[in-house]
């Protein structure tokens, strides 16, 4: 039986003081960015002009209102499901399986809110009610990450998150203890990484949509343009969503709060930071700019979608016709990198394709302010970071062989950049 003794695995995020500050800084940013959108100057770098009042923040309602959402969002995930697909081998040589049924939720949502709406469901009140919301789901995210670091210490030494089991209690309730917390077959952070945030997301994108008709008669092509967007890439997420069962954070990451909040809250209430600064912020967009950034769109859409597509189905079958083709690095454990088609232009194809597309959710709120810009240089500070762990990873797991790939391939992100 493994030993449950804390682990030797290299501290990251600046260890406990520095997870300390985040557990501090990440809801800190979003209600700043949540407070900035709707201010007149709408500063993404100065002190907000006032911090809100618990009686602002603080709405029984919206509690409600995100246990039902969350609730929903249980129910459909319990549905049959068309596929069950198997995760990567775990420590125990065990195999953990999960429903896919990710697109038809989004789409069951779609349909149980568009009834709603049509029987008078107020969703244009939606964006009023974003910073309560936000409030009661930032309780409800240390709550839950108290609760399953507790589960943690009863887990057995095998379940436990390679870098979540430091003996720190607070880097831990942070990173996560354990890997893959499961109430029977009901998997925590499967559920929250693609579901209630990502689908949320969505949902409040859509209702700053109808409130700025509400406002100015009709929603404006660039609050289009942004709704459009981040629909395309939540649509893709549940479409191919058994993707993400070889994403760092489901096979590496335990389910802490870094997840918990970020599944939760960071995504729907920050990533709909476009969409509320559109509608306090309104921003004119001739048609010739507009497909111009909708070609941008495209660009990084076909190579974040090529190339997540190439590593999925090569990972899965190294033989399939798509791939069969492509020169490889075998390496030690049987498994091979590719160094040809999008995976030998640099190192991390699709972190080029996700960054690209989050220029185009930008653009249309034009060039007069950084705040909408907010999400494009959050991410590519988190694109960078995360290279960064996944390289060690790597290094650790491939040893030579990725050494080899490295100098084959000497560019991580942007072609003769970086
Ligand atoms: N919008 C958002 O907020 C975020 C989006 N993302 C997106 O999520 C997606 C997944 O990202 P992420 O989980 O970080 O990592 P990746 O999907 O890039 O996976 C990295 C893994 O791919 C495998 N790999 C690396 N190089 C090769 C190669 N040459 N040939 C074959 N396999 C290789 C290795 O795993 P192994 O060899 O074990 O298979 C490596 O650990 C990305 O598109 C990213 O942009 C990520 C974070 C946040
Ligand atoms: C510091 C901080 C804010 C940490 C939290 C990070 C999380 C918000 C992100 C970590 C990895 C993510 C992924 C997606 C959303 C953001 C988080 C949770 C993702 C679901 C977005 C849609 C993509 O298509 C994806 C499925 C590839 C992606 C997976 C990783």
């Amino acid at each position: 039986m493994a030993s449950r003794e804390a682990s030797q695995a290299p501290l990251e995020f600046g260890g406990p003081l520095g997870v300390t500050a985040m557990l501090i800084l990440l809801p800190a940013t979003m209600f700043h960015l949540l407070l900035a959108a709707r201010s007149g100057p709408a500063r993404l770098l100065a002190l907000p002009a006032y911090l809100p009042g618990l009686e602002e923040l603080w709405s029984p309602r919206a509690l409600l209102l995100l246990f039902i959402w969350l609730g929903l969002q249980v129910a459909l995930y319990l549905l049959p499901a068309r596929k069950v697909a198997e995760g990567l081998e775990l420590k125990d040589k065990s195999r953990l399986r999960y429903p896919i049924n990710g697109f038809q939720a989004l789409v069951l949502t779609a349909l149980l809110v568009g009834l709603g709406v049509s029987v008078g469901l107020p969703l244009g009140a939606l964006p009023g009610m974003l910073l309560p919301l936000a409030f009661a789901t930032t309780l409800t995210s240390f709550i839950f990450s108290l609760l399953l670091y507790a589960k943690a210490l009863v887990a057995p030494a095998s379940a436990l998150a390679p870098g979540g089991n430091s003996g720190n209690s607070v880097y831990d309730f942070f990173l996560g203890r354990e890997l893959n917390p499961r109430l029977g077959s009901f998997d925590f952070k499967y559920f929250c990484e693609l579901r209630p945030g990502l689908i949320g997301w969505v949902f409040i994108n859509l209702a700053l949509l109808m409130q700025e008709a509400e406002l100015r008669g009709s929603p404006s092509l660039a609050m289009w343009l942004v709704n459009g967007f981040q629909l395309l890439y939540v649509g893709d997420a549940l479409w191919y969503e058994e993707s993400v069962l070889t994403t760092m954070d489901i096979i590496h990451d335990g389910f802490g709060f870094m997840l918990v909040f970020g599944d939760l809250a960071w995504v729907p209430f920050t990533y709909s930071l476009q969409a509320q600064f559109l509608l306090y912020h309104p921003q004119p967009l001739g048609l010739p700019m507009a497909l111009l950034i909708c070609l941008i769109k495209a660009v990084g859409y076909y190579i974040f979608r090529g190339a997540n597509s190439q590593k999925n189905t090569f990972r899965k079958n190294p033989s399939d016709p798509s791939v069969a083709g492509l020169e490889t690095i075998p390496t030690a454990t049987g498994r091979q990198l590719l160094v040809s088609g999008w995976w030998g232009m640099v190192r991390h194809p699709n972190y080029l394709g996700d960054l690209i597309m989050a220029l185009a959710w930008s653009l249309p709120c034009g060039l007069s302010h950084l705040l909408p810009y907010f999400y494009l240089l959050y991410f590519t500070a988190l694109l960078v970071h995360r290279e960064a762990r996944d390289e060690q990873q790597c290094l650790r797991k491939y040893g030579r062989a990725w050494q080899e790939y490295c100098k084959r391939v000497p560019y991580r992100i942007i072609p003769y950049v970086y």
